[in-house]
């Protein structure tokens, strides 16, 4: 087991990770004695839902149950999870338990951010993806129609506890996912972390414990420490959007589910590479390597077929770090180093875009499964 802090002052929280965590008890001394709610979704609570009651002595109302899936994250359900706390009377003083994978964190953690003026949450992350990434830095919220996590707050929880056993109950799709995820931290900041993967992808296709935990703990790491430099990013924290300006336009296109975030951000990643490399920025081979160890993972590197680069335009321009009315994307400098630009030829963005959205795609290519 191992454990990393997020260091943020009074709101400083730790991330415990490692393999059965779930069935012990001395992780919950904090917030045991509150008042609780638990939220989770029908997939996980078939897996892990009882044993964590027994665990904390939970009745039945005091536990939700929401159906699987990214549509969850919006407004209807947001407002039903704020109707049924104040129906059960929830105090201030409550502690909200988000069980299962980055939507069940996003969504509640915006729901403990806005009820009574914010309360406290706890992650307890279930997919790879929200082990490395989600249930860490407190960006929660919901999408809209027009736009992915359009609405939201920065809201830190109280403690993460990723129990990597659950990731043995992850269907295939969903840990590629997460891999996504992890590709990104090495191409944004660690050149030798990106070499890790690269060596160590089988081992994580295969769920080795000790890959896994070492690709967990040192991605919560990276996180943790941008997170504790740039909170609500003003600056660097910026970097962690690597490859998301395309995934989330691809997204909110598809409207919301057909492609998985990590889907989504994998062939954003590629189109990142790309057009650093078209910018000069990095050589040719580095974002063939990228997009290469992209495809190896079995995740997608070109966008759903039909999708135009005026469709990406479109969605592009409402991105969350437009600023000013220009575009800023992140970038690469080498695998490794990311920028956050808008000092870009836009000229290069439409040849990305035309060559990934092309429907003679290259034969990379691999779209995800329906
Ligand atoms: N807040 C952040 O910093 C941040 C970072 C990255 C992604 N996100 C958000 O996270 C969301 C994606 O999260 P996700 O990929 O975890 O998807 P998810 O929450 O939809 O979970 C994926 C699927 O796996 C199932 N599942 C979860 N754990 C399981 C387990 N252990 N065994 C079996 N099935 C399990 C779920 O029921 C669901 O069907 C997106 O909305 C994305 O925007 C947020
Ligand atoms: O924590 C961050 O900061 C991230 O950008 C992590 C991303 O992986 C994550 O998908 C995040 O939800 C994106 O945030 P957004 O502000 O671009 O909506
Ligand atoms: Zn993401």
């Amino acid at each position: 087991m191992q454990t990393l802090n997020v260091a943020l002052g009074d709101r400083s929280y730790p991330i415990h990770i490692g393999p059965g965590l779930l069935g012990q008890t001395q992780w919950w001394d904090s917030v045991r004695a509150r008042p609780l709610r638990l939220i989770t979704d029908d997939h996980v609570a078939r897996h892990y839902l009882a044993p964590l009651r027994t665990l904390l002595g939970l009745d039945e109302a005091a536990v939700r149950i929401l159906t699987a899936g990214e549509s969850q994250k919006s407004w209807e359900q947001a407002g039903a999870i704020l109707d049924w706390l104040l129906q059960t009377h929830l105090p201030r003083d409550g502690c909200l338990i988000a069980l299962g994978g980055g939507v069940i964190g996003d969504l509640v953690g915006f729901c403990a951010a806005i009820y009574q003026r914010g309360i406290d949450f706890v992650q307890v992350p279930t997919t790879l993806l929200a082990q490395v990434d989600s249930s860490v830095g407190g960006k929660t919220g919901i999408n809209h129609p027009r736009g992915k996590n359009m609405i939201g707050a920065f809201h830190q929880p109280r403690l993460v506890l990723a129990d990597t056993d659950t990731l043995k109950t992850l269907p295939r799709r969903e840990l590629l996912a997460g891999i996504a995820e992890i590709i990104k931290y090495g191409m944004l900041g660690d050149r030798a972390f990106f070499d890790w993967i690269e060596a160590q992808l089988d081992a994580l296709l295969a769920l080795d414990a000790e890959a896994i935990t070492y690709a967990v703990h040192h991605s919560c790491r990276m996180k943790a420490e941008i997170v504790a430099r740039d909170e609500r990013e003003s600056g660097p924290r910026a970097l962690l959007n690597l490859g998301h300006t395309f995934g989330h336009a691809i997204e909110t296109h598809t409207g919301y589910g057909a492609w998985l975030h990590g889907e989504a951000v994998a062939t954003g990643l590629c189109m990142a590479a790309d057009l650093s490399a078209r910018l000069g920025w990095i050589a040719p081979d580095d974002a063939q390597r990228c997009i290469a160890l992209v495809a190896r993972a079995g995740l997608p590197t070109v966008p759903p077929a039909g999708m135009t680069p005026g469709d990406f335009l479109q969605r592009m321009a409402l991105d969350k770090k437009v600023a000013h009315g220009k575009l800023r994307l992140v970038l690469l400098r080498a695998i490794g180093e990311a920028v956050v630009t808008a000092d870009f030829d836009p000229a290069k963005l439409g040849e990305t875009l035309a060559s990934f959205c092309s429907p003679q795609a290259d034969p990379r290519v691999r779209t995800p499964a329906p």
